[in-house]
């Protein structure tokens, strides 16, 4: 989680670097979901504060009561990254307020018809104009079909490999992360992944 939520913020860095918010600062919205993306999406949000620039701020509405996210939590607070008490619903609100959305909502555990909160959250992420970035899969689709009425955005970062789905991405930025797959297990579940360069922890694929 830590690699992964590092290679996203690291991605996003290189695809969105501060210099091209021109039009305000590098307010950067992310919404956690309830699992394993959501603590990506943590993970991402300290490293951006790390970089210097970005401005992050997150709405984690569905908190699992498990050490590992609540010390995920905790480091985002001492580092004064804000916590939103609610979600904005108007995507004016949220298109003035930031200029990077990143969905951290669900990977590749998602299933089923969504269940609030997180079917008004998307309805209002599929209203904003500013560009988003998703942890893994976008949010509300299927790992293998995707889903043509769901978020369409503008940046993947699929994590260890991308799932069947990417094929369906036709955003501008598709980055591979989470460069910790040894070899052995490359081989063993025949995963055909692209050389990292040299020590990067990312390789853009689009
Ligand atoms: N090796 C890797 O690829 C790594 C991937 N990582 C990240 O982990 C996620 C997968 O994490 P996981 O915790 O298994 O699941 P999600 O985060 O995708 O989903 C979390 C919870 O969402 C809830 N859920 C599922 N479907 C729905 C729905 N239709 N409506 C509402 N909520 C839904 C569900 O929780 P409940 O308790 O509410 O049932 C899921 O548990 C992967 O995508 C990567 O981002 C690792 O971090 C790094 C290694
Ligand atoms: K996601």
């Amino acid at each position: 989680m830590e690699l992964a939520g590092l290679s996203c913020a690291t991605a996003i860095a290189k695809a969105y670097p501060v210099s091209s918010f021109t039009s305000g600062l590098p307010t950067v919205l992310v919404i956690c979901g309830p699992g394993n993306n959501g603590g990506d999406g943590l993970v991402c949000a300290r490293h951006l504060k790390l970089f210097q620039g970005y401005e992050p701020a997150i709405f984690y509405p569905k908190r699992p009561n498990k050490t590992l996210f609540e010390n995920l939590t905790t480091q985002c607070q001492k580092m004064d990254i804000p916590f939103l008490s609610e979600f904005p619903q108007e995507a004016e609100v949220i298109d003035g307020a930031y200029n990077l959305a990143i969905d951290a909502i669900f990977g590749f555990s998602f299933k089923g018809a969504v269940r609030e909160p997180f079917g008004s959250i998307l309805n209002t992420l599929k209203r904003i104009t500013i560009p988003i970035a998703s942890v893994d899969i976008p949010s509300g689709w299927d790992v293998e079909k995707g889903n043509p009425e769901g978020l369409q955005p503008d940046m993947l970062i699929s994590l260890t490999a991308p799932k069947q789905s990417a094929v369906h991405f036709s955003g501008r930025y598709h980055y591979l992360g989470g460069r910790f797959v040894p070899l052995a297990l490359q081989k063993k579940y025949n995963l055909s992944l692209p050389d990292y360069p040299g020590t990067e922890c990312v390789h853009r694929l689009l």
